[in-house]
Formats: structure tokens, C-alpha cells, sequence
């Protein structure tokens, strides 16, 4: 009675108006597949190359477009301005192909040797967003209903395969179980992690210094390939000891890697365990 009271009151403009909020709200997955788009084809770092602005033409030129398909490259950038990712220009010449220029949030997308920024820092997140918009997460992320109506209790022997939407959609995995056992998830998740901490840590250690006052000791819990944790311990030598602490493959992996790149050079002390079980002691708890 309810709904049909509103139809009833409710006028035509107002309700054409809704379903095309409800069209935009489903559509919406996208604006995030358009992105991905824009990354796997290497837009951001296209526009970089060619001084920071290009038309249609210059981008078809350097990008891995097929020729048949690159009319439909217009609409996709189209889109990306629309969202905010690409700012497009129109030239004053009438007829002439707009120009699309980088955005702060394309520019972090850029994967060049000269993006860092001035401080030769890494800047590029598009790792983070590969593995956010990838299969894996799409996945889990079509169960959430199925996921809601399952009770966690289930003595059909099915709980663990339903604790998580992740889960659900991965055979029982649990998120880390699938990262270490899947070598090609796990390389997309260290990529992810490693470019958004890189990133991330830059602007801590350079604006919120104040943070690390007088504190002598840091563990990073959860602290992947200690990223982080020598980022600190580079910026405030007044930290004396740096520890991370994460699930033993994790460990073992950033221990190899530290002694390869010979970046093992002491300041930062790696504890295999689980932080449910056991936090070394120290004067900060870091959680990223
Ligand atoms: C989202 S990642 C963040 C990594 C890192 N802090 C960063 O920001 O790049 C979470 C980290 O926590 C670790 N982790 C997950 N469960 C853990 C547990 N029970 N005990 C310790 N570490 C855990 C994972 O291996 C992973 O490295």
C-alpha cells in the first residue's frame, strides 16, 4: 500500500529522476572498471610522456589501441574526465580535439622513472588500484547478500568456506591464505602494498613528524616488507628500534629480499608471529 500511496503522489519528473540515481548507483562499478581501464593501458603515463596534455590522435598513437576500436577510446576518456581522473580542454580552434590533461589523482598513476616527486620519492599507487578493482576483490564482493544470510554457526561443516565473502568466493581461502598460496595474487598484493606504502610513508615522515616525538621505539604490526618501519626509521633516527611484525611467509620473504638488495642493514628487526597471539612491546603500535 505503501509504494503504491507514492506512485500515486509521487510525479513523473521526480520518479524518472530516481530510477536515474538507481541507473547511476548500478552503472557505478564502471567508473571503477574505466579506471583500470585507463592503468592497463598506461593513459596516465601516455600523457606524462607527452609533456602532461594530449589529444585523442597523440594517445592513439603511443597507446596499445587496436585500430578498429580507437574511436571508443574518445567515450572512455570522455568518462575518465567526467570522473575527474583526466581534465579535458577544449582548444579554442572550433572543431579541434579537446586536449586531456593529468589531474592530481592521474598524476599519482604515472609509472616513469622521472614521476617520483622532488624528493625522489615513489608516487605511483596504480599497483593498489590494480589489485582493488581485480577479479579477486569483484568476486568476494558478489556475495555480500549470500554472505549476510549464512549464519556464521553453521554445523553443515561450511562455516569457514562462509566466514568471509572473500571466502565464500574462494573456496573457504581466507584473504592471506589466497596471497601466499596464489603466487600471482600474492605478487599483485606485495605490488600493492609496497607502492602505497612507499607512497603513504613519504608524506608521514615529511608532515607529521610531530607523531614520532618522543617516541624511542615503533613496532609496525602488520608491517609487510618493513616499508614503513625504514622509512622512520631513516627520518627519526631518535627511533631506536624498529620492529615489524607479520605472518611468518610474509617475514620470511622481506628478510630474503632486505639480504638480496642489501638493504639488511640492521635498523629494522623483523618478528614472525600473529598479531592476534603476540605484539612485541614498544612505545607505538603502528597499523597500516
Ligand atoms: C593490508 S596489509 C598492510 C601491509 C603494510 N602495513 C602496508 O600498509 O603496506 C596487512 C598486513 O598484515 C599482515 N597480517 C595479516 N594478518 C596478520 C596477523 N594475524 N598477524 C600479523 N600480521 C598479519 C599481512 O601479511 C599484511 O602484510
Amino acid at each position: 500500500m505503501a509504494a503504491l500511496a507514492m506512485s500515486a503522489t509521487t510525479g513523473g519528473t521526480e520518479l524518472t529522476q530516481a530510477e536515474a540515481e538507481l541507473w547511476c548507483h548500478n552503472f557505478g562499478y564502471l567508473k571503477s572498471m574505466a579506471l583500470q581501464c585507463a592503468i592497463k593501458l598506461g593513459i596516465p603515463t601516455a600523457i606524462h610522456r607527452l609533456g602532461g596534455a594530449a589529444s585523442l590522435a597523440e594517445l592513439c598513437s603511443t597507446l596499445p589501441v587496436a585500430a578498429s576500436k580507437r574511436p571508443c577510446l574518445s567515450r572512455i576518456m570522455t568518462f575518465l574526465a567526467a570522473s575527474g581522473i583526466f581534465r579535458e580542454k577544449k582548444k579554442i580552434i572550433p572543431d579541434a580535439e579537446p586536449l586531456y590533461h593529468l589531474t592530481t589523482a592521474s598524476r599519482l598513476l604515472v609509472d616513469d622513472d622521472d614521476s617520483d616527486d622532488a624528493g625522489g620519492r615513489r608516487t605511483c599507487v596504480a599497483q593498489l588500484l590494480t589489485l582493488c578493482s581485480s577479479p579477486s576483490y569483484f568476486a568476494a564482493s558478489q556475495n555480500l547478500a549470500a554472505w549476510l544470510q549464512k549464519e556464521d554457526a553453521d554445523s553443515d561443516g561450511e562455516a569457514a568456506a562462509a566466514a568471509t565473502p572473500f571466502a565464500m568466493a574462494h573456496g573457504g581461502a581466507g584473504f592471506y591464505d589466497a596471497v601466499g598460496r596464489d603466487a600471482a595474487f600474492g605478487a599483485c598484493f606485495d605490488g600493492a602494498m609496497g607502492s602505497d606504502t612507499g607512497f603513504v610513508s613519504g608524506i608521514v615522515v615529511r608532515e607529521h613528524g610531530e607523531v614520532f616525538d618522543g617516541v624511542a621505539t615503533v613496532v609496525d604490526v602488520g608491517g609487510h616488507d618493513g616499508t614503513a618501519a625504514r622509512a622512520i626509521a631513516k627520518a627519526f633516527p631518535h627511533v631506536r628500534c624498529t620492529t615489524v611484525l607479520d605472518l611468518p611467509r610474509v617475514v620470511d620473504a622481506a628478510m630474503a629480499t632486505a639480504t638480496a638488495d642489501g638493504n639488511d642493514d640492521g635498523t629494522v628487526e623483523f618478528v614472525a608471529g600473529d598479531m592476534r597471539e603476540f605484539i612485541p612491546p614498544a612505545d607505538a603500535v603502528l597499523f597500516k
